[in-house]
């Protein structure tokens, strides 16, 4: 089938045929001495250029206490020099509405030369400075349609600072400008669940109770906290990966169909599944969900410290970087089926995947294979590294008996479409350029992950002794508990 655009195969740059940006307009980069400024932003802005989708007129600001000029800050980023010389650069203190009111100046001529007052603000600050600076930004007036703001995650610390930090975005800006940025809904294979369900009928109809026996969702990273022990130390990982990235992908694997797919109706469908998770029992939370530090290990032969060796990083750090945790879904479709989802730092390898386990067959028709022993189909959505989609069934193998042997039919980007997939961040940043916000999360999105996450939180926080880290060595799959979590149910986690 052709694409919109009358093509029969996706050209090797895909970004090619995302649409040229018409409007001439500008990015204020808070932060922009960081991390993601460096390894995201602006090489998404960067490629975004190189594919010829920016329009002729646009500027990037960076702004931060660091002091430097525009040459110092180009000369941090590879990018194309003809893309750099839109970049400056203005040193701001985010709490100082006078050193707002400079920025104003600065802003307004950039907005001049450029004619146009289409403006992204993009937050890539610790979160603890989003309120003064959105509270800045609204004193000097910089908060005016068609402004729009992008915020990162985390989204606060718990469900209140939550609630205060979008009491101040709403008192500044009306919700079509902001921006809340969750980079997995930017991942193309992400984004392929929703194909792969809602344009097939096949797979739909057994997409339930019925047929599934659990789903496994598994985030796991051979990287440690690396130069971000600052932010991890004041996060952990269920703050950094549970509240946004784990729980929005486990929404799209469960939730319903929505009408279209557009912006309010995607959100809803996606919001109410959320709302359909079963509460954890804080009584017997350690049956549904463990924690775990990493120790020192070998991770791809290379010998690594432990946790708490690492830079930055208190000697008794209490901070997880592993969680386990199974949940119900008490809806229709979803009765009785759990849930198993583990994500953690510093284990064997990269890889991020879901799992649809479907149930066994009721009864072995084959002589000496018991139908327990036969291994059950399985749908896996590889979303990264070889981003792919997978189907595992049973095949008679070429000998003169009838012994099944399980094998996976796999469909891989690479393979089929020969692209290299675009980032997340270039993906996302388009939209916000273009104003559209069906691939960003809502109020009511984070609320309702921080309903579920804050009693555990809160039961961690209260009790460390019962809640006491489960350390796993480095290049592991986590800690043992992990693995019971899930053996207690008579299950077993994939091997990846
Ligand atoms: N890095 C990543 O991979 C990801 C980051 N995020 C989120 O993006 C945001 C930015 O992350 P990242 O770039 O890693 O953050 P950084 O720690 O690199 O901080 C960004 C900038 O903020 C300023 N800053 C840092 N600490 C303070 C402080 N205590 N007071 C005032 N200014 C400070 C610094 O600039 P200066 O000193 O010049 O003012 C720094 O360059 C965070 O909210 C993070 O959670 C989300 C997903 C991934
Ligand atoms: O948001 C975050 O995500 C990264 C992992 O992102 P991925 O796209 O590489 O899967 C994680 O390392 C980081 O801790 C977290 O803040």
């Amino acid at each position: 089938m052709k694409c919109k655009l009358g093509l029969e195969r996706c050209p090797d740059d895909i970004l090619r045929c995302f649409p040229k940006i018409e409007q001439s307009f500008g990015v204020v980069i808070f932060g922009a001495s960081g991390d993601l400024t460096k390894r995201k932003l602006i090489p998404a802005l960067n490629r975004l250029f190189e594919a010829g989708i920016l329009p002729d007129r646009f500027f990037v600001l960076g702004a931060a206490r660091t002091n430097m000029d525009d040459e110092e800050f180009r000369s941090r980023f590879e990018a194309h020099p003809d893309f750099l010389r839109h970049c400056s650069y203005i040193s701001v203190d985010y709490h100082n509405p006078e050193s707002f009111k400079s920025l104003k100046n600065t802003i307004e001529g950039f907005m001049k030369r450029i004619n146009s007052n289409n403006l992204v603000f993009y937050l890539a600050v610790p979160p603890d400075l989003y309120i003064p600076i959105l509270e800045n930004l609204s004193k000097a007036g910089l908060n005016r349609k068609p402004a729009r703001v992008v915020i990162e995650k985390p989204f606060g610390k718990d469900l209140e600072s939550a609630r205060k930090l979008e009491d101040t975005l709403q008192k500044h800006f009306q919700e079509d400008q902001i921006f809340r940025i969750d980079h997995y809904l930017g991942k193309e294979t992400v984004q392929n669940i929703l194909v792969f369900r809602f344009a097939n009928f096949i797979f739909e109809e057994i997409w339930n109770n019925k047929f599934v026996d659990h789903v496994q969702i598994t985030m796991a990273e051979d990287i440690g906290v690396e130069h971000r022990a600052g932010y991890f130390e004041n996060v952990g990982l269920l703050r950094d990966i549970f509240q946004n990235h784990m729980l929005q992908v486990f929404a799209l694997i469960a939730m319903e169909p929505p009408s279209s797919f557009n912006g309010e109706n995607f959100r809803n469908e996606r919001v109410k599944l959320l709302r359909s998770i079963r509460p954890l029992p804080v009584k017997e939370l350690e049956n549904w969900i463990v924690r775990g530090q990493y120790g020192r290990g070998v991770v791809n032969g290379k010998e690594v410290p432990a946790y708490k060796e690492e830079p930055g990083v208190a000697e008794d750090s209490n901070v997880e970087t592993f969680v386990a945790m199974k949940l119900f879904v008490d809806n229709w479709r979803w009765s009785g089926v759990p849930f198993y989802l583990r994500a953690g730092k510093r284990l064997c390898r990269k890889i991020t995947e879901v799992a649809v386990v479907f149930k066994k067959i009721p009864h072995s028709i084959f002589a000496g294979v018991p139908s327990d022993e036969l291994e059950p189909n399985t749908i896996v959505f590889t979303i990264q590294p070889n981003e792919g989609i997978s189907l595992e069934f049973q095949v008679k193998r070429p000998c003169p008996g009838m012994f099944p042997q399980l094998l996976s039919m796999d469909f891989k980007y690479e393979n089929y479409f020969g692209v290299k997939l675009p980032d997340a961040y270039e993906r996302l940043l388009l939209d916000v350029i273009l104003g559209d916000a069906t691939l960003f999360m809502r109020r009511d999105d984070l609320e309702v992950s921080w309903e579920l996450l804050d009693p555990v939180l809160k039961a961690w926080e209260d009790d460390p002794v019962r809640f006491s880290l489960n350390i796993y060595p480095a290049g592991t799959w986590g800690p043992k508990e992990a693995d019971l979590l899930i053996e207690r149910d008579g299950r077993k986690w994939r091997k990846l």
